[in-house]
């Protein structure tokens, strides 16, 4: 379970699993759950951590309040503010920069999608949002508060680095024990159980679970309190494409109601499909933020022909050099779509053989490709 190491500013070995997720109390040994109740001047400083992690939201949902962020988003709502703003936010290790000079801002009721490779910062980054790990430099507010304000983290849902469980209770049993951590009313847990669609295992053991289940009963566990924000970190990691499937509805569901979705994954799939906005982080920097459509760059007119070079020469006498690029053995032309009639016309007029033509909408792959690998280039 969470390692003492986990209290804000603490340190922790990679190797390590980390039980960020709400409801598996800080320092819990995954045994029979405890029997005091986190309550009172009595309890130990692990315990009134919990029980600020844990504690229901002290404050109704945000008030739209003065708009401080000028973007709109990705819904056709109004304009909205920032849920997670920050700012240079640095970590290093020793001498290596996990995370260098972040400045993101995820705006209130967007599906916001952290992309970037493996060790690329993602979890690093999470983790300072969280709280749980001190920043070496820059500043982040997360609701409007400093990161690990016990009033914050209550309005905060996460499911991080995977779930864990009472493996011989029940789903429903397991809920039980993270809602009276989480302070959540008992009525919750048959909601949350509907939303991640367990209603009809929810009497199963949990070892019984699929990894698929089990990361959806994390997402139960994380929902109890109805945050205002949900991180979750690699949800689908290990799913069978089916569980996939399943976990990018229940994302998208669960962002459809105004709640933020903070959605950290190295898999473009999910993004792709999932999320409104999306940052990109290579080698500790974010490298790129923008919607989907923003970060794809829109398309071209795409023309494989048998005599490419006279292909160009024609392509280059109607629209100009600069508009023609070649690249795996086609012309890309950054022309309107509408244009593919009158340059098939002249192609044929010039004698080329034209083999295709025809729109290319640029898959966000390719550039989340060219993005990453500029970043390796870069120095650090
Ligand atoms: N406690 C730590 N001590 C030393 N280095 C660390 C520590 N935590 C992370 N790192 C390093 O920081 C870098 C970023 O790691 P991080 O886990 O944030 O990446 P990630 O994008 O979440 O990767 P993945 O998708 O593989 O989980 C990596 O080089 C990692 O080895």
């Amino acid at each position: 379970m969470l390692p003492t190491g986990a209290a804000p500013g603490g340190r922790r070995g990679r190797g390590t699993a980390v039980r960020l997720r709400r409801g598996v109390p800080p320092g819990g040994d995954g045994g029979v759950p405890r029997g005091r109740p986190l309550a009172g001047g009595g309890a130990t400083a692990r315990e009134r951590w919990a029980q600020a992690l844990y504690a229901p939201p002290r404050r109704p949902k945000a008030d739209p309040g003065p708009t401080t962020w000028a973007g709109r988003s990705a819904h056709d709502g109004p304009v909205t503010k920032p849920v997670v703003e920050t700012a240079d936010l640095t970590k290093r290790y020793s001498r290596r920069t996990a995370v260098d000079a972040v400045g993101m801002r995820i705006r209130e009721g967007e599906i916001y999608g952290f992309l970037g490779p493996n060790g690329a910062g993602k979890t690093t980054t999470l983790r300072m949002l969280l709280g749980l790990v001190r920043p070496s430099a820059g500043t982040a507010r997360v609701l409007g508060a400093a990161p690990g304000d016990p009033g914050t983290l209550a309005r905060v849902g996460m499911l991080v680095e995977g779930p864990a469980f009472y493996p011989y209770l029940s789903g429903r049993d397991n809920l039980r024990v993270f809602a009276r951590y989480a302070r959540a009313p008992a009525s919750r847990i048959d909601e949350v159980l509907k939303t991640v669609d367990l209603s009809d295992r929810a009497d199963d053991r949990a070892a019984r679970y699929s990894l698929g289940m089990k990361q959806r009963l994390g997402v139960a566990a994380a929902l109890l309190n109805d945050p205002e924000l949900l991180v979750l970190d690699e949800p689908t990691n290990g799913l069978d494409p089916a569980g996939t499937a399943d976990m990018r509805d229940l994302i998208r569901d669960l962002g459809a109601g105004g709640r933020t979705v903070l959605l950290s994954s190295h898999l473009l799939g999910d993004v792709q499909q999932v999320c409104d906005r999306v940052g990109v982080i290579a080698r500790g920097r974010l490298v790129r933020e923008g919607t989907v459509r923003e970060l794809r760059g829109g398309g071209s007119l795409r023309v494989v022909a048998a005599e490419s070079e006279d292909a160009r020469a024609v392509a280059e006498r109607l629209y100009g050099p600069d508009r023609v690029s070649a690249r795996e053995g086609a012309l890309h032309l950054a022309v309107d779509a509408a244009e593919a009639p009158r340059l098939s016309r002249e192609l044929v007029r010039a004698d080329v053989d034209l083999h295709a033509i025809g729109w290319h909408e640029r898959s966000l792959e390719e550039t989340f490709f060219e993005m990453t690998a500029s970043a390796d280039g870069a120095e650090r």
